[in-house]
């Protein structure tokens, strides 16, 4: 039956969050809802806010469910497990926003999924006994937030210091980074950013569009993590000289190498990444060569002075801006991306002068696709020999570079003292003999 009652405020930013949640159970990234999909800004950022904190929390989210739904989650449910995370999210992780919508409004999204409809009796009743038990479930333990495929080897690289730290920022979420082009006081108190290290700004907004801010258009600066900032800043390159660029879309990197003075010739296989590549290039009034190609095969015609090589990895290191992707990622896929590692670590080698600079970087925690793999290229690759990062070269990042001269950051540092964390990254600085 047709119903013409309008729908209930708060109904539709839940279903358009359900949908986003649901694609993001199974395997998609998370990417924040946009004024595209929801005009309204106010809901849009209630949205956002409730995916991000079902993501967050989804550890504790688990243990709950497990404990609400005897016969676990129903198979070929449509959103309905969506649903049930966004609300049980809201009942016990965010009480500002009241119990009666998180309820009532489950309840209304669930009927109008044809695929979850039958289950309103469920969601209903699995609702009401999580709100009884709120305070209890509001009390679970900040170490369920981090899987088990990784909690062990964090806590064997990192310490329990560091790893309470990764909780805390994942929950915390990412501030947003900037690599500023030109140094200019006067842009920067128009951003509301403050100096965080070398030439990136930190900027504590979320739910301003990126485009809308200050300097966007004029090409004034790009977003970059600090974390991601630090790789290309270590290259120390011949000045002038020729430098690859690999695996480089979106062109963070790109954009720094060029700042910095190096005829730089960018290479991705993705075509459309390197779209945007292109397009951010443009906007910041930079050109280099760009080539789309496969990093482990490519053959130039002559030798590289440098090479960034930004190899794709586990993205564990991203979880507060990502947070899916520590559910998402099995101890297999590290495994594959390892071996991918080592592949494009020997064809950048080959394609290094001798006396020429080579950075390896992944944004990832996992010692196997950092430390380890410095390990093997030392003892695999002749000619190939380490050139320690030294303290003094970042300043505010000195408790990041280790005693062997490798950079380690996770997301429980703070640059230049700032509380607001860092993306997890491992960059190791080689030379050609
Ligand atoms: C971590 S991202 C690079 C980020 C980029 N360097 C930046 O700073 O904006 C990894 C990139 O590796 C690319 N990639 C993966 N496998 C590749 C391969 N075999 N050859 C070239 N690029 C590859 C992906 O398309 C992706 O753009």
């Amino acid at each position: 039956m047709a119903h013409n009652k309008p729908d209930p405020a708060g109904l539709k930013l839940r279903l358009v969050a359900a949908e986003r949640l649901k694609s993001v159970l199974a395997g998609d990234n998370f990417v924040p809802l946009t004024a595209k999909e929801l005009v309204d800004g106010r809901d849009r950022a209630l949205a956002n806010r409730l995916i991000t904190t079902a993501l967050r929390r989804q550890g504790q989210l688990n243990f709950i469910i497990h404990s609400l739904l005897d016969k676990g989650m129903p198979g070929r449910s449509g959103t309905f497990e969506a649903v049930l995370r966004l609300s049980l999210a809201q009942l016990v992780f965010l009480p500002d926003l009241g119990a009666h919508s998180a309820l009532f409004l489950a309840v209304e999204a669930v009927k109008r999924d044809p695929k979850a409809r039958h289950l309103s009796g469920l969601i209903n009743a699995v609702l009401r006994s999580a709100q009884a038990n709120s305070a209890k479930f509001g009390m679970l333990e900040d170490d369920m937030l981090i899987p088990d495929t990784f909690g062990d080897t964090w806590l064997e690289a990192y310490g329990e210091e560091a790893i309470n730290g990764f909780s805390s920022a994942l929950l915390a979420g990412a501030p947003l980074d900037l690599t500023l082009k030109d140094d200019d006081a006067e842009l920067i108190g128009q951003l509301g950013a403050e100096k965080l290290v070398a030439d990136t700004v930190r900027v504590d907004q979320r739910d301003r569009p990126v485009d809308a801010l200050p300097g966007f258009a004029e090409g004034r600066w790009w977003v970059q993590d600090a974390a991601s900032a630090i790789p290309a800043r270590l290259l120390g390159a011949k000045a002038g000289g020729r430098v690859l660029d690999l695996c480089a879309a979106p062109g963070g990197k790109t954009a720094q190498l060029l700042k910095a003075g190096y005829m730089v010739t960018a290479l991705d296989a993705d075509a459309n990444r390197m779209e945007r590549l292109k397009e951010n290039l443009k906007r910041l009034d930079y050109s280099a060569e760009i080539i789309v190609g496969d990093a482990g095969t490519f053959a130039p015609n002559s030798p590289y002075d440098g090479v960034l090589l930004d190899a794709p990895c586990s993205a564990t290191g991203t979880f507060r801006r990502h947070p899916e992707v520590i559910w998402h990622r099995s101890v297999g896929d590290v495994a594959g991306r390892v071996r991918l590692q080592k592949a494009l670590i020997t064809n950048a080698f080959r394609c290094l002068d001798v006396g020429g600079v080579l950075v390896y970087c992944v944004c990832s925690l996992e010692p196997a696709e950092g430390e380890e793999q410095v390990e093997w290229a030392l003892g695999t690759l002749p000619g190939l020999e380490l050139w320690p990062v030294t303290a003094d070269e970042l300043p505010g990042l000195e408790s990041a570079v280790t005693a062997k001269g490798l950079v380690r950051t996770h997301p429980g540092m703070k640059p230049g003292g700032n509380e607001g964390g860092m993306d997890g990254f491992f960059v190791a600085r080689f030379r050609r003999r």
